[in-house]
C-alpha cells in the first residue's frame, strides 16, 4: 500500500439481520482515504455514513471485503489485536460527547492514556498542556455538567486526540455546535489532529462547514456516489 494512504476499503458489504430478513446497508463499497487530509463524508440520513467510518475504524465487522489503515488489514486481526491496534492508532469523535459525569475535564481527556498503562498523574498533565491546546486550559478542573456544549466537545476531541493517533474519525462534530464554534472545531481538528502522515475523517451534514475540507465523499443508498473537492452542484 502506498504510504500516502491513510485508509482503504476494499469490496465492503455491510448486512444487518432483522429475523429472517437482511437489509443490505453498504454494496460492495471501494475507496480509500489519503494521509494528510481532511475528508468528509456526506449524504442523506439512512445512506450509511456512521456504518461505513465505523467499519473504517475498526469497531463494527464488514459483512465482506477488506479494511486496511496505515497498511494494515485490520479485520484479520485476532480480537486482541485488533482493539491493540485500535487504541493506538485511531481516535473517535462521537456526536454525543461521552463524558463521564464524575471526572473533572482534564480526567476525562486522560482516560485513553490511563487505560493505556500511562501513570494518572502523567496522563492528566498530559491532558491539561493539550486542553490549553485546545483553548478551554481554564476549564481543565470543572466537572462536564459545568461546561457548555461546545467546551464539551473541544474535552472530547482532546480525549480523541490525546494519544496522537495517526487516525482520526468523527461523527457530526458541529452538529450541535452554532456556526462559528464549528469551524473553529474543523480548524482545531485541522491543526491537532492533521500532518503529513495522518488523517482526518468527518461525517457532516453540515454545509456550513463544506468548504473546509481537502476532498467530499458524498453517499446515496449505501454507495459512494461522488469523489471530489467540492460538493456535487445538486447540493
Ligand atoms: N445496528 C443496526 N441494526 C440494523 N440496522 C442498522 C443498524 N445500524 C444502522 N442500520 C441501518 O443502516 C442504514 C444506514 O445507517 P447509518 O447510521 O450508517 O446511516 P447514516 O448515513 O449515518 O445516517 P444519519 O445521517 O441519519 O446518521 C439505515 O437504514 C439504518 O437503519
Amino acid at each position: 500500500m502506498s504510504p500516502q494512504l491513510a485508509v482503504r476499503v476494499s469490496g465492503v458489504t455491510k448486512d444487518f439481520a432483522f429475523g429472517e430478513e437482511r437489509l443490505r446497508v453498504l454494496h460492495g463499497i471501494d475507496v480509500s482515504v489519503r494521509a494528510g487530509e481532511l475528508t468528509y463524508l456526506v449524504g442523506e440520513s439512512g445512506s450509511g455514513k456512521t456504518t461505513l467510518i465505523s467499519i473504517m475504524a475498526g469497531i463494527l465487522f464488514p459483512s465482506a471485503g477488506a479494511v486496511e489503515v496505515f497498511g494494515t488489514d485490520l479485520y484479520t486481526l485476532s480480537d486482541r489485536d485488533l482493539v491493540r491496534f485500535r487504541l493506538a492508532t485511531i481516535g473517535f469523535i462521537f456526536q454525543q460527547y461521552n463524558l463521564i459525569p464524575s471526572l473533572t475535564a482534564a480526567e476525562n481527556a486522560a482516560v485513553p492514556l490511563i487505560a493505556a498503562g500511562t501513570p494518572r498523574e502523567v496522563a492528566v498533565a498530559q491532558a491539561r498542556e493539550l486542553l490549553h491546546r485546545l483553548n478551554i486550559g481554564t476549564q481543565c478542573d470543572k466537572l462536564p455538567r459545568q461546561l457548555s456544549g461546545g467546551q464539551q466537545q473541544r474535552v472530547a476531541i482532546g480525549r480523541a486526540l490525546i494519544h496522537a493517533p495517526r487516525l482520526v474519525v468523527c461523527d457530526e462534530p458541529t452538529a450541535a455546535l452554532d456556526a462559528g464554534s464549528g469551524r473553529r472545531v474543523m480548524d482545531l481538528l485541522r491543526d491537532v489532529a492533521l500532518a503529513a502522515d495522518r488523517a482526518v475523517i468527518v461525517v457532516t451534514h453540515d454545509n456550513r462547514i463544506f468548504d473546509l475540507a481537502d476532498r467530499i465523499l458524498a453517499m446515496e443508498d449505501g454507495r459512494i456516489t461522488h469523489d471530489g473537492k467540492h460538493m456535487p452542484k445538486d447540493h
